[in-house]
């Protein structure tokens, strides 16, 4: 169990958690190997939407930043996590539950960023407790507020802690503000399927999440998988990706904020199938995995502005 201090679960002492501010630097290098991790021109190695994010196409000066990029500003705190006092879980059966991230400026293709992270919730299911933590984070150099991460961490066998006989349920923000919408019985906008590849998680985690459930057969058969799984936040970037081609146009700083919840894992290899439906200014999007014809991953995407190409 990790967990420091106590062995009990202590949830007052968990939401009083205050992390240090913390940098992350990140390169160009670092923007295009994140690209390529999601399958940026994994299909088409000149495809004109695509080679921006990997190469400076057209003499660009920089290359041009997926908004979903954002999302790896939040990966340091679920090693921060074991220094929480209060507490108890087990880290081999730790699942990313869902992501939401606010984008306010386009990501630059290189930066040092400031993250100022807080406890944003705490819930008690019974057989599992979540964590919610939020990151804002600022360019350094000028203090601009760049985007907002809020990360749901799913903690399988820790819940059970609540002290009353209402289960503990800890909320900075208002529930409606990530709240993952319905799904459109109506025949979807747009649809795109994808492979992935079979080393996918292999290439992903380059872009820093080492987590072992990811390549290593043995870990992965701890948390209970056949396989080592594909990251998340992997499966996110697609979804986002296939939204940004068919949706946006190719314009990818037309995302305002994205949400994600994750319901079923997905083995690297797999074919990704994104379904869309426009709801005005709000894509609701779902991603199924072909092979098992499961729902993997839902959620929406707000955008600033519809593509003129729509
Ligand atoms: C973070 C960085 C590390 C990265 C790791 C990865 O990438 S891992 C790879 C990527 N991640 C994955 O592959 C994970 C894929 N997801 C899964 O395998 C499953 O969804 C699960 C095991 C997380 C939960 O399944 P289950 O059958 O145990 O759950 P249930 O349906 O019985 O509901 C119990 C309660 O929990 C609620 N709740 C449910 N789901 C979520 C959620 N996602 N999110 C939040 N909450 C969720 C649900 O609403 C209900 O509460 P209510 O309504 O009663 O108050």
């Amino acid at each position: 169990m990790a967990g420091s201090g106590s062995t009990e679960f202590d949830p007052e002492l968990v939401i009083s958690h205050k992390f240090p501010e913390s940098l992350y630097t990140y390169t160009e290098r670092d923007a295009a190997l994140y690209a390529l991790g999601i399958g940026a021109c994994a299909k088409d190695a000149i495809d004109d939407k695509e080679l921006k994010y990997v190469y400076h196409q057209d003499g660009q000066e920089f290359i041009q930043v997926l908004p979903t990029f954002a999302a790896l500003f939040s990966l340091g705190f679920t090693s921060e996590m074991e220094q929480i006092p209060g507490l108890q879980y087990d880290p081999r059966l730790l699942l990313h539950g869902q992501q939401y991230i606010e984008i306010y400026k386009p990501l630059p293709s290189h930066g040092c960023i400031l993250n100022k992270a807080s406890i944003a919730g705490l819930h008690d299911k019974g057989k599992a407790a979540i964590l919610e933590i939020e990151i804002v984070s600022y360019e350094k150099e000028s203090g601009d507020p760049l985007c907002m991460n809020r990360l749901a961490i799913y903690l399988r066998g820790a819940g059970g802690f609540s002290k009353s006989s209402q289960p503990y349920s800890y909320s900075k923000n208002p529930s409606n503000q990530s709240a993952f919408p319905k799904i459109p019985k109506s025949q979807p906008f747009a649809v795109f399927e994808e492979c992935t590849h079979a080393s996918q998680a292999l290439l992903y985690r380059l872009s820093g999440d080492y987590n072992p459930l990811h390549s290593d057969p043995m870990v992965a058969g701890i948390a209970g998988f056949s396989r080592p799984i594909l990251h998340g936040l992997c499966t996110l970037g697609y979804a986002v990706r296939a939204i940004i081609k068919c949706i946006c146009g190719g314009e990818q700083n037309m995302i305002k904020s994205i949400s994600g919840r994750f319901s079923l894992h997905v083995y690297p290899g797999e074919t990704l199938i994104t379904e869309m439906w426009l709801a005005g200014l709000r894509l609701i999007y779902q991603v199924k995995v072909k092979e098992r014809n499961r729902a993997v991953l839902s959620g929406f995407v707000d955008l600033d502005r519809l593509s003129s190409s729509l």
